[in-house]
């Protein structure tokens, strides 16, 4: 039997860091909504207890290093199952980018694994065993859009935005999440509205969302790469409606009302910057 699993990509329409806590992670808020870029994973049973990923993928480690390989090997431990599990791995969501590709890669992992071996996990158990691999874990066992306080574990759903296009670009550079955290600092810091973007979303109101996007880690991002307030600026000008970096970036995307506005976007960045795609919201 071959189980398949669909591991969507996150965007952070707003993302604000209240302080610093005694665990060394930060206490956020943050806006999470999935959109139509995902991964394709496939789980198929082994003989032997071992837990093995195929990726044609060069940038994405096979070993334990990966968070579906972490996330089979928790849950089998937990649950002790002594079979094993092969995993194939369609990447699409580009790596290293803030788009959580490998948190979504654990959530389909965990959900796929429970299914091939029978374990009727509640979601709610999944989101708990996935808060051990990463912080976005559980928000990508959810999926739809949530607010997402706490390390970004404790989720609050609420209504997806309006029907729109989401035209994403990814400079071709690295960024470490851990990096980017620890440099946040407090002063000066602009927080954004995340009570008005709740009420935006609860309203199905596109205009007022787009005004309240904003991420507090995005000048952090930009002062160690400047490419991506180019890839901003590129995309405000030629119109996209609301524009943000997502996560700790680099990828910057554009929410955006109008499908021919989507493709002229997309087309303006495809000259400049290697990975550009333009996908629906998920609902
Ligand atoms: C930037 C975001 O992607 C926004 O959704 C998340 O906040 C990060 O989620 P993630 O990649 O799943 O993060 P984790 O794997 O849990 O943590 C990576 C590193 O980021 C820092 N980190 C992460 C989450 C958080 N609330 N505070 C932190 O300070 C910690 O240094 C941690 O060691
Ligand atoms: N399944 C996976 N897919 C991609 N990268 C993975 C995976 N598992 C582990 N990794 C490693 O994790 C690193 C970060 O990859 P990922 O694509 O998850 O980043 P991200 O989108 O920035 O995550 P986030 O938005 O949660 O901070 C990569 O450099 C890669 O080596």
């Amino acid at each position: 039997m071959v189980i398949y699993e669909k591991a969507p990509a996150k965007i952070n329409l707003t993302l604000d860091v209240l302080h610093k806590r005694n665990d060394g992670y930060h206490e956020v808020e943050m806006l999470m909504t999935t959109i139509d870029l995902a991964d394709r994973l496939s789980f198929e049973k082994l003989d032997s207890n071992q837990v093995v990923i195929a990726s044609e993928n060069r940038f994405v480690p096979n070993d334990r290093r990966n968070l579906a390989y972490q996330a089979a090997t928790l849950i089998k431990e937990r649950y002790n199952i002594k079979e094993g599990v092969r995993i194939h791995l369609d990447k699409k969501i580009p790596v290293a980018a803030g788009l959580a590709g490998g948190s979504s890669d654990a959530a389909a992992t965990l959900r796929g694994v429970s299914r091939l071996f029978g374990l009727q996990l509640s979601q709610e158990e999944l989101q708990e065993i996935g808060a051990e691999i990463g912080s976005d874990v559980p928000f990508c066992v959810m999926g739809g859009t949530a607010l997402a306080t706490g390390r970004g574990e404790k989720l609050t759903p609420l209504p997806s935005p309006p029907p729109c296009w989401v035209v994403l670009a990814k400079p071709n550079i690295g960024v470490s999440t851990k990096d980017v955290y620890s440099k946040v600092q407090f002063d000066d810091m602009r927080h954004p509205a995340t009570k008005e973007a709740i009420s935006a979303l609860k309203q199905q109101d596109f205009k007022t969302l787009c005004t309240t996007l904003g991420n507090v880690l995005e000048p952090i991002t930009t002062s160690m790469h400047p490419e991506v307030l180019q890839i901003k600026s590129r995309m405000e000008k030629t119109g996209g409606d609301g524009v943000l970096m997502s996560g700790s970036g680099p990828t910057v995307f554009s929410l955006v009302a109008k499908e021919e506005k989507a493709d002229r976007i997309y087309n303006s960045l495809r000259g400049f910057c290697s990975e550009v795609y333009a996908v629906r919201m998920l609902r």
